[in-house]
């Protein structure tokens, strides 16, 4: 994101804490080694900078640990949010982007995902994205704070020029997991459930390339500072797609292969918590802000990530 922005000619501040960053990632615009918890640094930052609008990434992502430690959850993802937010409001700073998930809506009612999606968070992750949802729409209403949250589905893929890529640990994705696999940084990839409801059995998901969900954002602070639309706005952002996990796993089997890499595949378990379908409907981010994805080919996406997989061998 910040690569894109300031391509495009932006200036950009990161704050990161490091917790989960990494330092060497942040190869554009000026990294301030921080955390939102630290009021005064926010206080400092804001006052001796004239920000145009925030893009809000940082927050702890683990679905599972957030079921064993919600407090680190609803700390981290929604009372430093709240200090940042209230910073904003102070400094007069009005445009605000938020990293929402899918995780909002819980178990699926109906598939693709719409908007009108009834929101059924399933884990503290999922709670502390949707209470930050309900505080913007509180903020717009009491302090003018615009906002766009923007719903992720399965983000994944790489910087498409081989610069930047995902970097977890622990990693707990299907793509780059499957391809530590193929690089032999580990053993095999299990499937989680062969018992679901879908054509083959495994989970349905819908993988969107990282750099549509940069250009997303992009689209979105450009929406809000132009005014085109104010308040709280959230839109799900995904490919309209789902790849089943033996399909995703073929992909990666077929790229991979290329470079005489092979995978070793086991059958497990049910992972707890994932719904068999998640499939985003994308229709309002496409005619309201004009968002178009990219890279909606799986074997693109899966091409970009094993280029990045790669380098760390
Ligand atoms: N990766 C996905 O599939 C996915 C899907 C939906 C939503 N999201 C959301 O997108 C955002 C980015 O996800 P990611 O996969 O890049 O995660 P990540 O862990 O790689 O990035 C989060 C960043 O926030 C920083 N951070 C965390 N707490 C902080 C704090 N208190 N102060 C300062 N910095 C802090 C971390 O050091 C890290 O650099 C998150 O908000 C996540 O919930 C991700
Ligand atoms: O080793 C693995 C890892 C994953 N999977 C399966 O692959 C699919 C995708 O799993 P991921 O962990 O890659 O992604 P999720 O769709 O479960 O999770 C993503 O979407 C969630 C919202 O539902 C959250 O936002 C979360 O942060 C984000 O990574 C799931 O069916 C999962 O069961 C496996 O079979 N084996």
């Amino acid at each position: 994101m910040v690569k894109m922005l300031c391509k495009a000619g932006h200036t950009v501040t990161v704050l990161d804490n490091l917790s989960t960053g990494f330092r060497q990632t942040v190869k554009y615009g000026k990294l301030i080694v921080g955390d939102l918890a630290d009021i005064h640094l926010l206080e400092n930052l804001f006052a001796e900078n004239k920000f145009d609008g925030v893009m809000h990434f940082a927050a702890n992502s683990l679905v599972g640990e957030s079921m064993v430690n919600p407090s680190k959850y609803y700390r981290n993802n929604v009372s430093n949010t709240l200090n940042l937010l209230d910073v904003m409001v102070r400094h007069s700073v009005k445009h605000f982007i938020f990293s929402s998930t899918a995780a909002i809506f819980g178990e699926p009612d109906y598939v693709p995902i719409d908007e009108t999606h009834p929101k059924k968070p399933i884990n503290p992750y999922g709670f502390s994205k949707l209470m930050i949802e309900r505080i913007l729409e509180d903020y717009a209403d009491a302090y003018g704070l615009n906002s766009v949250s923007l719903r992720y589905f399965n983000a994944c893929g790489a910087d498409p020029e081989g610069e930047i890529g995902e970097c977890h640990d622990p990693e707990t994705h299907l793509i780059p997991l499957t391809l530590q696999v193929a690089s032999g940084k580990r053993d095999s990839i299990t499937v989680f459930g062969l018992d679901y409801s879908t054509d083959d059995g495994t989970c349905v998901r819908d993988y969107i390339h990282v750099n549509d969900l940069c250009s997303a954002h992009a689209l979105a602070l450009d929406y809000i500072l132009s005014c085109k639309a104010q308040g709280a706005l959230a839109f799900n952002l995904g490919n309209g797609a789902g790849f089943s996990v033996q399909q995703v796993i073929e992909v990666v089997k077929a790229v991979v292969a290329q470079d005489g890499c092979t995978l070793t595949i086991k059958n497990g378990e049910r992972r707890l918590g994932d719904p068999a379908v998640l499939v985003a409907d994308s229709t309002q981010a496409m005619t309201q802000m004009g968002w178009k994805p990219e890279y909606v080919d799986l074997e693109t996406i899966v091409r970009h990530a094993w280029a990045w997989e790669k380098k760390q061998i």
